[in-house]
């Protein structure tokens, strides 16, 4: 069936708004029948004036974890993790409640909530106490637990890090191995993703990177370069490092079916509204945007201090769209840059 071509020039008009709303650069590379087609705007580094470059690695935050999502549903695949089974069968006494299930930590629906939004509450005061500090997976349950649960469990979406928190834990529970040689193992080694990593606690982007760059919440105050960060207050909820070429790559093996059984991927991305617009949706650790001509596109956004991501594909895996904005605590910027799910997927609007 004939696709629309990617509308290149509005994908370049997005990352342009981007830098309009305080990035200081951005980048898209489409993949699709015709081949792949890339795009970039403004800097990588504000200091060098280096041009953004589309080989160029970042932070990807929560797009790590549809990578945590197929290793632990690949642990399903393989009848050693079950997705309705509570939590605390294969972590004794974690949680406070046996009725939270390892289904609920993937669908966002356990309840636990957010420690990130009083740890983030002052962005850069935040930032700097958390950059260089390493935690356990425990102390960041901890965080959580010593606020209210949001939901009962099962009965509503509320979006939370801790879920993908205590998904690591799982991983590390159920393999005996930390979760960055499972990403290797199971997703980075049978894709060959060079340009990509789990290096935490380390706080370097090895190789050719972008810096990030966070706003303030004070107006007119000075950009700061967050580029460095053990991205420990994430782990396995966030701290991946890749580029758009493997992001790529990654979500259409994903939807073609290359990393779990077909029942598995047909589970994952079986999802319930996240809003009223009836256009966002969550799956097992997957987003689903349904596009304003039809499209159904599958990924995940990530927003970790200076860096906006978005990673999709369609679901036979024919079509796929990484993009990233080098800015982050400026939502018009992320707004801008989602503007390219659009364009490369919705193509040119009739005129
Ligand atoms: C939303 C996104 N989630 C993620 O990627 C996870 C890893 N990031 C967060 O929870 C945001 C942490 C604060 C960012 C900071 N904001 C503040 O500090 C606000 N005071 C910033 O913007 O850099 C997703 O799932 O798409």
């Amino acid at each position: 069936t004939p696709v629309p071509a990617p509308d290149m020039e509005g994908v370049a008009a997005a990352l342009s708004a981007a830098m309009t709303n305080g990035a200081p650069g951005a980048m898209a590379r489409f993949t699709g029948p015709d081949g792949v087609q890339v795009r970039t705007a403004g800097v990588r580094d504000r200091v060098s004036g280096a041009a953004m470059d589309t080989r160029a690695r970042f932070r990807i935050g929560s797009v790590s974890k549809t990578f945590s999502s197929v290793v632990l549903l690949q642990l399903v695949d393989e009848g050693r993790v079950e997705l309705d089974a509570p939590v605390n069968r294969y972590l004794p006494g974690l949680l406070p409640d046996d009725r939270i299930t390892v289904r609920h930590l993937l669908t966002h629906r356990s309840g636990l909530a957010d420690y990130t939004d009083k740890m983030f509450a002052q962005t850069v005061p935040g930032f700097e106490a958390v950059r260089n500090r390493v935690f356990s997976y425990q102390e960041l349950l901890d965080l959580s637990l010593s606020e209210p649960r949001t939901t009962e469990p099962g009965v509503a979406y509320k979006y939370s890090n801790a879920n993908f928190v205590v998904v690591g834990m799982l991983i590390e529970k159920t393999t005996g191995k930390k979760v960055g040689l499972e990403y290797e193992r199971r997703i980075i080694k049978p894709l060959k993703l060079r340009n990509t990593s789990y290096v935490h606690p380390d706080t370097r982007i090895k190789g050719l990177h972008a810096r990030g760059y966070l706003h303030p919440d004070e107006a007119g105050a000075p950009l700061v370069d967050s580029t460095e960060q053990t991205v420990s207050w994430a782990q396995s909820a966030g701290a991946v490092i890749s580029d758009p070429a493997d992001l790529n790559t990654f979500m259409t093996a994903l939807m073609r079916g290359r990393l779990l059984s077909p029942a598995m991927l047909d589970a994952m991305t079986t999802v319930t509204p996240t809003d009223a617009t009836n256009t966002r949706f969550y799956g097992l650790g997957l987003r689903r945007y349904n596009l304003t001509c039809g499209a159904q596109v599958f990924g995940h956004t990530g927003t970790v201090q200076g860096f906006y991501t978005y990673a999709f594909a369609t679901r036979d895996g024919r079509r796929s769209l990484s993009a990233m904005a080098n800015t982050s605590n400026r939502g018009a910027a992320n707004t801008a840059l989602g503007g390219t799910l659009e364009a490369a997927f919705c193509g040119k609007k009739p005129a």
